[in-house]
């Protein structure tokens, strides 16, 4: 039993092959079967010693954008340094294709290895444009051919992955903190260790993976879910109260701490201490027993959204007046507006801007422990903190009023200062055993206002307690989160020092697919074309090189295609960069650098390049994306980056276009 077949009898994911790990699941077999019986019809037409040339490259870029961030190259490399096939793998193929296929043609798989195979790459990690080939395979037909599936699955994820990882990265800028929580909604166990590698790439900090961090060496980061704090329901439950002072190792109470600061803390961030739960404070408290120097807290537990079809009690609000900007209390007593889990029509920018429009009435509406720990929406219990007088009614909650006044529910806030003011009551307690908390996540609701609010909150708490570390806790936001959430909370103002990310990012929802494709441009000396009637899909011909041409300013202009018998543009010359199928686009450039995209990345069965740490490439993604202008970054209607041919290129694919375009005849 070799070591792919051991790894995959025990279930391991990875093998060691002695030189490089990979994922046991990447083996020959992993390929569609029209490729082994296209192998199977090639070696029968002797065409085994046929020397084909591949390209590797996508049409489009994703999500809209003007860059695809390249990815996924190591893998390959580790697929061609382990391909071959196993003796299992020869007895599955001897039962499962067609009768009547040779007994040497096995032979001849069971000793094909990809040492005759040449690959020429793009750098991992580096921006790539449509129709510029990523990878270049040369080598006989048949080896070449029955690696393509296997090589596109590694690529078109990981590259897919790493850009919208490195689109999120872009919009949320340098200083907030990205931390990838996909695997649970990924893609199958495969697609969620992929994800967490290539966010890395893109440019995340992190990720809640473990075996990512353990088999990529990621940090792995965490905070802690609702069902930490809904396990409890008293401190009564709480086993332990006691901890160690960090500097005089004496045991003390936590709790008694928590509740002494509790009790002053309610006058500082206005929420009673009755109006917040104890649950909460128990579950709060043993984790901070748990992990006293890395005490992170969930704070909106007690917090539920309403929808139209919800019953919901009575509830106080807040009443805001636009105008003066100044708000009162009101008490609704029968509700008849429709309630929705909609955005706000104009988000608001902080607490007081989202209270002077009232944006937050029925975004996050109300608070009902019921509903949480049950998973019901349509709980008739009181909640157990925020609603008061409870007595069911049609939801019906205005959100505002024609003359400009709105309502803010009151218990919006009130239910989410329950966790705020347990956060704050432990904290301080912790503070008076040695320790520095770290902060709070929020999963819900209105994250810009939400974190806006316990901002401040904080900094009321760091005066008033002379706590200046207070001022420095970490907000962290999750729930849903993608690209044109960030951009939007961006807009509005938010106070959030770091995004936990999971959705949309890992499943690529905004465009689950690259769409690279492998085709054959060459074939013994002879360029191959594949014609459509759609010209974007028109392969470029023949064995070809690619160049990026750069200004003075350090910026890529251009990436041209060359036949690869061309001699190289060269710095300060002018070159012709033509359209690949629009006679009129052309344009001159005098490159002051020229970059030369492929380097050989496998010759004669051997590695030739010293391979980048995943931490180098993540550091050259952003290298590279510097290299871009902004217009061709930006998120909307940005600027097409041109992909150019050289003049004799441009005209060797029209040549072989008319060439192998048939005559219609009109009859
Ligand atoms: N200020 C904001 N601006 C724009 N989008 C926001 C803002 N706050 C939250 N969001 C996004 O709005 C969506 C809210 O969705 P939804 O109403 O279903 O969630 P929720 O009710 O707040 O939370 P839960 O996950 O508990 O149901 C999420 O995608 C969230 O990322
Ligand atoms: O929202 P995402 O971007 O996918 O990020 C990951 C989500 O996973 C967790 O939710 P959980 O699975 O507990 O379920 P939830 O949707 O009820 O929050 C976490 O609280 C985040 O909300
Ligand atoms: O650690 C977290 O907070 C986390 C991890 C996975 C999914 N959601 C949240
Ligand atoms: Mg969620």
């Amino acid at each position: 039993m070799n070591d792919r077949e051991m790894s995959c009898n025990t279930g391991g994911q990875f093998m060691d092959r002695g030189r490089m790990n990979q994922n046991g699941v990447v083996q020959p077999l992993l390929t569609d079967l029209y490729q082994i019986t296209m192998a199977y019809a090639y070696w029968k037409s002797d065409k085994t010693d046929d020397q084909a040339v591949f390209d590797l490259f996508f049409r489009n870029n994703p999500f809209h954008g003007e860059f695809t961030i390249f990815a996924g190259l190591e893998e390959c490399l580790k697929f061609l340094d382990s391909f071959h096939y196993s003796q299992s793998d020869i007895e599955y193929l001897r039962q499962t294709l067609p009768e009547g296929i040779e007994n040497e043609f096995f032979e001849y798989l069971g000793n094909l290895t990809a040492h005759d195979v040449t690959l020429y790459a793009i750098d991992e990690g580096t921006v790539a444009f449509p129709r510029v080939p990523i990878i270049k395979l040369e080598g006989p037909l048949i080896i070449v051919q029955l690696l393509e599936t296997t090589l596109l699955t590694l690529v078109n994820y990981a590259s897919l992955m790493a850009t919208n990882a490195a689109r999120y990265r872009m919009v949320a800028g340098k200083h907030v903190k990205l931390l990838e929580f996909g695997l649970r909604r990924a893609q199958g166990p495969d697609g969620g260790l992929s994800a967490s590698k290539y966010s890395y790439t893109g440019g995340f900090d992190g990720t809640s993976n473990v075996l990512a961090g353990k088999l990529f060496n990621i940090p792995v980061k965490g905070t802690h879910a609702h069902a930490y704090i809904t396990s409890f329901s008293s401190v009564g439950e709480l086993k332990t109260r006691l901890l160690k002072h960090k500097q005089t190792g004496i045991m003390e109470d936590l709790l008694e701490h928590a509740i002494r600061h509790r009790q002053m803390l309610s006058h500082v961030l206005d929420v009673s201490t009755e109006e917040s739960s104890e649950g909460e404070l128990a579950a709060m408290v043993s984790y901070a027993i748990a992990f006293p120097d890395g005490f992170m807290a969930l704070v909106d537990t007690y917090d539920v959204k309403s929808r139209v079809t919800e019953q919901v009690t009575q509830v106080s609000y807040v009443q805001t007046d636009n105008k003066s900007r100044t708000t009162t209390a009101a008490t609704a007593t029968t509700t008849t507006a429709t309630i929705t889990n909609g955005l706000p029509p104009t988000p608001p920018a902080t607490p007081q801007a989202a209270a002077a429009n009232g944006q937050l009435s029925g975004r996050k509406n109300s608070l009902s422990q019921t509903e949480l720990t049950n998973g019901q929406s349509n709980s008739t219990e009181p909640a157990q903190t925020d609603i008061v007088n409870a007595t069911t009614t049609t939801p019906t909650i205005n959100t505002s009023t024609s003359n400009g006044t709105a309502y803010l529910p009151k218990y919006v806030e009130k239910s989410f200062r329950s966790g705020l003011l347990n956060f704050s009551a432990v904290a301080l307690a912790l503070n008076d055993l040695g320790y520095h908390a770290l902060g709070i996540r929020i999963d819900s609701g209105d994250l810009a206002y939400l974190s806006c609010l316990a901002r401040e909150a904080f900094e009321k708490v760091a005066d008033r307690f002379k706590v200046p570390w207070f001022n420095k806790l970490t907000i962290v936001a999750s729930n849903d989160i993608n690209e044109d959430t960030i951009l939007s909370l961006n807009e509005q103002g938010h106070k959030i020092d770091c995004f936990g990310i999971g959705t949309h990012l890992v499943t690529c929802q905004r465009q689950p697919a690259l769409g690279c494709v492998y085709k054959l441009v060459e074939i013994n000396g002879q360029a191959r074309i594949k014609l459509s009637q759609d010209v974007e899909k028109v392969t470029m011909p023949g064995n070809k090189n690619a160049y990026r041409l750069y200004s003075a300013d350090g910026h890529a202009l251009i990436d041209l295609l060359q036949k690869d018998s061309e001699l190289p543009p060269a710095v300060g010359q002018k070159v012709l960069c033509r359209h690949p199928f629009q006679e009129s686009k052309r344009a001159y450039v005098i490159p002051s650098h020229v970059e030369s995209l492929y380097k050989v990345y496998w010759k004669a069965g051997k590695i030739c390049q010293q391979l980048p740490t995943l931490e180098q490439v993540r550091e050259k993604v952003q290298i590279s994306l510097k290299t871009l202008r902004n217009d061709h970054k930006r998120t909307l209607n940005p600027t097409p980056y041109k992909v150019a041919v050289s003049d004799n290129l441009y005209n060797f694919i029209h040549d072989l276009w008319l060439q192998n375009a048939p005559i219609g005849e009109l009859s």
